[in-house]
């Protein structure tokens, strides 16, 4: 084998650049991706090696980025993120000189991680709709097969449906006592679309919602979900879908363009009041919005799904009867403050600030019964805790109304993509929330009203030079910035604002809010002219 990995990655010439494997795993220009999606399926054989023969995940997709870029990330086992300290051993393969390098890394694994190597190795890969997918998955096959692992390639896929795929197969066998789905797609479209219906049985028609799809993967994938529950339950309109046309991925359309453009992407014709939606190319995120009466744009992001989706279980919890359940919100230091205050003080639940990242949220979320997690951007899920599972599973109610409350519950748990935020499920989640609460986009957003913000990038010499602390909100260095912030923030009312350097790009990302939009704005600038003097 060890002559078929060196002729094979020959094949794969590495350009001369460093590769890190950041928050979203790989990411770049297509073109100088080949040798490390070939890399990465050497290190998800070992991966599934190492945990005996359990299937991991390969999804290739560059989610939001331009229709030039692409990515690879991997999926452990039960549809969660690469474990963090294998982050490492994908840049080090990644990084390898040459073909040699690349054989001397991957058997030093096998002995470092004390890997079986006769052990059978599992894959599962798929990818988004860019152009330069099929030539990445050649790649990726040329890997699996140098090293004799058992592989299914599953074509199309969005991000979120490949976590399904892996979670579904990982526990279709003892210890495990139910399988979490199963890996088809028809399996998934069942599975969302069947708790989709029982939730929505009897409840009113709200009139349409309009979801834009970023001509990516979502179109396809949305339509087939679409199709499964029927015309009666879902309406829905669909826009953006042009998957053929390559250049139009995320171009004036999707998640991003609607969150950091403040405003409607221009396909999108509607009439004021009426919900929008808008994923991302890879439709692990999402984001709602609407025009009011006089023609102004709101924005409800990921914190206002948080609190609506928060705000729902807690009643749905207290209506079944379950005591001493305890359900927590996850939030990132970007969250607007307004929806961290609303959290603690009307919804009266506890609130905890992870590093960006949603393996940081996710994590942070199973230490709840109920963790709900989203980053403002729009990604994010809801977990149930193992326990929470088995109550849910064999709670006994004690009235009729317990007894619906507690069936709406276990749909719920049915309806929510558990492994990671996915657009389509938080989508039809936000659907069946509104129609219980009776609500249009405008009660919705009238829950709390958005502190004024700003977000900057600044450009620095060395991002790497700022180190933070306390969930990001604090810089330890370089010294004496904090304190320079501090002086700032005191000086404007509810100010808020914090620097930290981005994960995925060569930037320092400053946040800022206050009470004002203007002074959110001047505080913002201020502390991007500290940053920028380093
Ligand atoms: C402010 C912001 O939106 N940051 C994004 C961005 O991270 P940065 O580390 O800030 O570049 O990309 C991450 C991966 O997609 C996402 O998780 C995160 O929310
Ligand atoms: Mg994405």
């Amino acid at each position: 084998m060890t002559s078929q990995i060196v002729e094979a990655s020959s094949r794969h010439p590495k350009p001369d650049r460093v590769f890190s494997y950041g928050t979203a795993g790989f990411r770049m220009k297509a073109v100088l991706l080949d040798a490390i999606i070939f890399r990465v399926g050497l290190l998800a054989a070992l991966r599934s090696q190492k945990l005996n023969g359990k299937t991991i995940g390969v999804m290739i997709t560059a989610s939001h980025n331009v229709p030039e870029d692409n990515g690879v990330k991997l999926i452990d086992p039960m549809g969660e993120m690469l474990e963090e300290s294998w982050e490492a051993h994908a840049a080090t393969l990644a990084n390898a000189a040459t073909d040699e390098d690349v054989l001397a890394i991957y058997s030093h694994l096998i002995v470092s991680l004390k890997i079986n190597p006769s052990v059978p190795a599992r894959v599962i890969f798929a990818r988004d709709t860019r152009e330069s997918g099929p030539a990445l998955v050649a790649s990726l096959v040329d890997a699996l097969t140098a090293v004799g692992a058992d592989f299914t390639d599953h074509g199309l896929l969005t991000t979120p449906q490949l976590h399904y795929f892996v979670r579904c197969i990982n526990t279709q066998n003892p210890p495990h006592t139910e399988a979490y789905g199963v890996a088809t797609e028809q399996g998934y479209y069942e599975k969302i679309g069947n708790a989709y219906k029982k939730l929505m049985q009897g409840k009113p028609k709200q009139g349409t919602v309009t979801v834009d799809c970023a001509n990516g993967i979502g179109a396809p994938k949305l339509k087939g979900l679409a199709d499964f529950i029927g015309k009666d339950t879902l309406d829905i309109k669909i826009i953006n879908d042009s998957v053929d046309v390559y250049s139009k991925l995320n171009y004036q359309c999707g998640a991003d363009f609607v969150k950091t453009q403040q405003r409607l992407p221009p396909a999108s014709q509607v009439a004021s009041l009426a919900r929008c939606a808008s994923l991302d190319g890879d439709a692990d995120r999402i984001v709602y919005y609407f025009n009011d009466a006089d023609g102004i744009f709101h924005l409800l992001d990921g914190d206002k799904i948080a609190t609506l989706a928060a705000s729902f279980i807690t009643d749905l919890v207290k209506a079944v009867g379950l005591a001493d359940f305890r359900i927590g919100v996850i939030q990132s230091a970007y969250a607007n403050g307004s929806s961290t205050g609303y959290i603690t003080k009307t919804l009266s639940l506890p609130v905890v600030c992870t590093p960006t990242g949603v393996k940081h949220l996710h994590h942070a979320a199973t230490k709840f019964d109920c963790g709900v997690y989203f980053e403002a951007n729009g990604h994010g899920t809801v977990l149930f805790s193992h326990s929470a599972h088995q109550i849910i599973k064999s709670h006994l109610p004690e009235s009729p109304a317990q007894a619906t409350a507690l069936e709406n519950l276990r749909a719920l748990v049915d309806l929510i993509n558990e492994t990671v935020g996915d657009a389509l499920s938080d989508l039809l989640l936000v659907e069946v929330i509104l129609a219980h609460k009776g609500w249009g986009p405008k009660e919705w957003d009238s829950t709390y009203t958005d502190l004024p913000n700003r977000l900057v990038r600044v450009e620095v010499k060395d991002r790497t030079v700022f180190k933070t602390t306390d969930a990001e909100r604090r810089l330890l260095e370089p010294t004496g910035v904090q304190e320079k912030i501090d002086g700032l923030v005191g000086k404007y009312k509810q100010g808020r604002s914090f620097a930290r350097a981005s994960g995925t790009e060569d930037a320092v990302r400053v946040y800022s809010e206050a009470a004002e939009r203007g002074e959110a704005e001047e505080l913002a600038r201020l502390v991007a002219d500290i940053v920028a003097q380093f």
